[in-house]
């Protein structure tokens, strides 16, 4: 699957690791940054991910900060993106197949690296299920974003 990841620097180690496991695992891993752990504006790296996203150049994105929260608020502005911070498994996968989350948002200072590949690969591997009412709520998202809009 082509996926779009970006860290700041609080999330730059985990996102390193995260870009490796997922190349080794046979995705096709696009890194947008950070390249070092310099302190840095997570809303640059969670836009560098959404744009990608909302262009269709990639099915999926995950963003790192240090907590989650900053990089699902800022990628969640782009039209088209749906992100949603996950630090469980049962999350991750139920926020693809009931609400089409296609961007996971992660917290470096929160999960520790085999439980944020875990779930990764808990995003990566969920599809949406399409059942009619999961279909409705989302549909209901895209008029909010259809009626407020967003600034890509
Ligand atoms: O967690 C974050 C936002 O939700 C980001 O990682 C922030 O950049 C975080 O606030 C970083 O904190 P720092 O003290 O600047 O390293």
């Amino acid at each position: 699957m082509r996926v779009a990841v970006a860290a700041d620097h609080a999330g730059f180690s985990l996102k390193q690791v995260l870009v490796a496991a997922l190349r080794a695992r046979g995705h096709d891993v696009q890194d947008l940054g950070a390249f070092d752990a310099t302190p840095s504006d997570y809303p640059d790296f969670a836009v560098a991910v959404a744009r990608v996203l909302s262009a269709g150049a990639a099915e999926r994105g995950i963003v790192v900060c240090g907590s989650g929260v900053g990089v699902a608020a800022a990628a969640n502005k782009l039209p088209g993106v749906i992100a949603g911070m996950c630090h469980d498994t049962y999350s991750a996968h139920q926020g693809v197949e009931h609400d089409q989350m296609n961007v996971l948002a992660l917290g470096a200072r929160v999960v520790g690296e085999a439980l944020a590949l875990e779930i990764a690969e808990a995003f990566l591997g969920a599809r949406f299920d399409g059942v009619a009412r999961h279909l409705r709520r989302v549909e209901k998202l895209r008029a909010l974003e259809a009626r407020w809009g967003r600034d890509g």
